[in-house]
């Protein structure tokens, strides 16, 4: 290898966002190299092709070069080149002077090379403003401007535009109150190099609006549940949730129309299908074979896949015709901001684990419901991790309250959501649980490949799931 990608090659699997963690890399190649900035402090922006056995990945990487490398820049250091005057080279999303660049060039509507730098049509870019890069745990890196903008820069790219601006651009365009409304946007055209289909360019950044009140709706649902379990609650009550002081059922509400409002203006954006019966057991198919690949890969999912399979085929055997349309994809309380209007959904890139395709198909909107219903499982339930240091009768009281809590705040949820006039889940029980238990299947892979020690999590409710009757 060159120095160059040799000192990447150190780099590169201790970055959060790569995402070939725990596997060689065989070859790393430069798939494009576009020059920014020549003199020192250098800016050039690169697409890197890193070779993983079969796989070949596509990332991307603004690429600083400086003689001296300043203590503010070191969390992006990379390494310094060799020779007696090699320059320091370090990821530039860290450097406010390249990232002012980039909003410039946004602002004007600039072409460097293979990049294509947009405005969004109608909407200001005010230039001049330091970037510092967020601290928010998530797969990309975002950096964030003032008070005004966030621009998340896509890490691995994939052929195509990427649904997240697909998706914001055409709700920003329907002045959806739900969803950050989209500045700008960053482009490759043309192939990036082999690996990324001709012609189809690649998305490389999105420029939006910075919801500077906002909180994310994963904190703001466990602070509740916290509440909730420190409570003290008299000898043989019931429990109530709804008795506590950080009572979340009224939010779960809102953010059930919120859900409702984002749905609708999807249809209106990109139309409405009508799903065959041969279409839904396509997507029935799609389902038994999660099943039987988790099944392989996490044995631990054993015991509860007659249960799901029954649910697969009830899904199956539906009748009518769905409507089908673009959906949120991997909707869950963390991509939900709470801001001081309203509820504000995140990230429409869909499962990170999907193919392109499959990220930008069509489904039915209670998968979204369904994605949901599962995040108020996940936040009252995985805090009881440590349940083995409790007594068995404090175990069973916290679970007692963990479900009282998920309940009430998915019913809370739904009943938002059908007010607000989307599918009413509870007319929809097959749908649904389909949709919940095929879920939850991904998050045991999800959890097995990413964070084992939560993995009890969606275990436990597949327990309690296949057990529901509707
Ligand atoms: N428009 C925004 N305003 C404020 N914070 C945001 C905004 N968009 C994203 N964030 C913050 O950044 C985090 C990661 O964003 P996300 O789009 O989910 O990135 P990724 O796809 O890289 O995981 C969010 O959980 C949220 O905390
Ligand atoms: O946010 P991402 O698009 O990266 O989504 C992936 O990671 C999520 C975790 O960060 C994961 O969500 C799962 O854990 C959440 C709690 O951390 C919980 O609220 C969700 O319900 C649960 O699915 C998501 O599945 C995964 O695709």
């Amino acid at each position: 290898m060159e120095p160059v990608t040799e000192l990447l090659a150190g780099w590169l699997p201790r970055q959060r966002w790569f995402a070939g963690k725990g596997r060689a890399i065989d070859e790393i190649s430069i798939a494009t190299a576009t020059e920014l900035r020549a003199a020192d402090p250098a800016l050039h922006h690169l697409v890197l092709a890193v070779r993983q056995g079969e796989d070949v990945d596509r990332y991307q990487l603004l690429l600083g070069m400086r003689g001296e490398l300043p203590d503010r820049l070191r969390p992006g250091e990379i390494g310094r080149m060799s020779g007696p005057n090699g320059p320091w080279l370090y990821d530039a999303a860290h450097d406010p002077r390249a990232t002012r660049d980039l909003l410039a060039l946004m602002a004007q509507g600039g072409v460097v090379g293979p990049l294509r730098f947009h405005h969004a049509p109608g909407m200001a870019v005010e230039t001049g403003l330091d970037g510092v890069v967020g601290t928010a745990e998530q797969s990309n890196t975002s950096v964030i401007f003032g008070d005004s903008y966030i621009c998340k820069l896509f890490r691995r790219l994939s052929p195509g535009i990427n649904p997240d601006l697909e998706v914001n651009l055409a709700l920003t365009n329907l002045g959806c109150a739900h969803i950050p409304a989209v500045h700008g946007w960053i482009e490759l055209e043309g192939s990036g190099g082999p690996g990324l289909a001709d012609d189809e360019g690649a998305t490389l950044a999105l420029l939006s609006e910075f919801l500077r009140t906002g909180t994310d709706g994963w904190q703001l649902a466990i602070t509740s549940v916290r509440d909730w379990f420190a409570r003290s609650l008299p000898p043989g009550a019931e429990p109530d949730p709804g008795l506590a002081g950080g009572d979340f059922a009224a939010e779960s509400e809102r953010l059930g129309a919120a859900t409702a409002a984002v749905h609708r203006d999807l249809a209106s954006a990109f139309g409405v299908t009508r799903q065959p019966v041969a279409g839904m057991r396509a997507a029935a198919e799609g389902m038994h074979r999660q099943l039987a690949e988790v099944c392989r890969e996490v044995p631990e999912i054993g015991p509860y896949a007659g249960a799901i399979t029954a649910a697969f085929d009830a899904f199956a055997g539906l009748v009518g015709e769905p409507p089908f349309q673009r959906i949120h994809g991997d909707l869950h309380l963390g991509q939900a901001m709470r801001t001081d209007t309203g509820w504000v959904l995140l990230d429409f890139e869909g499962e990170p684990a999907r193919s392109p395709g499959e990220r930008r198909a069509v489904s039915h909107p209670l998968r979204d419901v369904a994605g949901m219903l599962r995040s108020f499982e996940y936040a009252a339930r995985f805090l009881l991790a440590d349940e083995e240091h409790t007594s068995a009768e404090g175990a069973r009281e916290l679970e007692m309250r963990a479900h009282a809590w998920a309940a009430r705040n998915r019913a809370a949820f739904c009943r938002g959501y059908a007010a607000a006039g989307g599918a009413d889940p509870a007319a929809h029980s097959v749908l649904v649980r389909a949709f919940e238990l095929d879920k939850a299947v991904y998050e045991v892979r999800y959890e097995a490949r990413n964070r084992p020690s939560w993995l009890h999590v969606p275990l436990r409710s597949l327990a309690h799931l296949g057990e529901r009757t509707g």
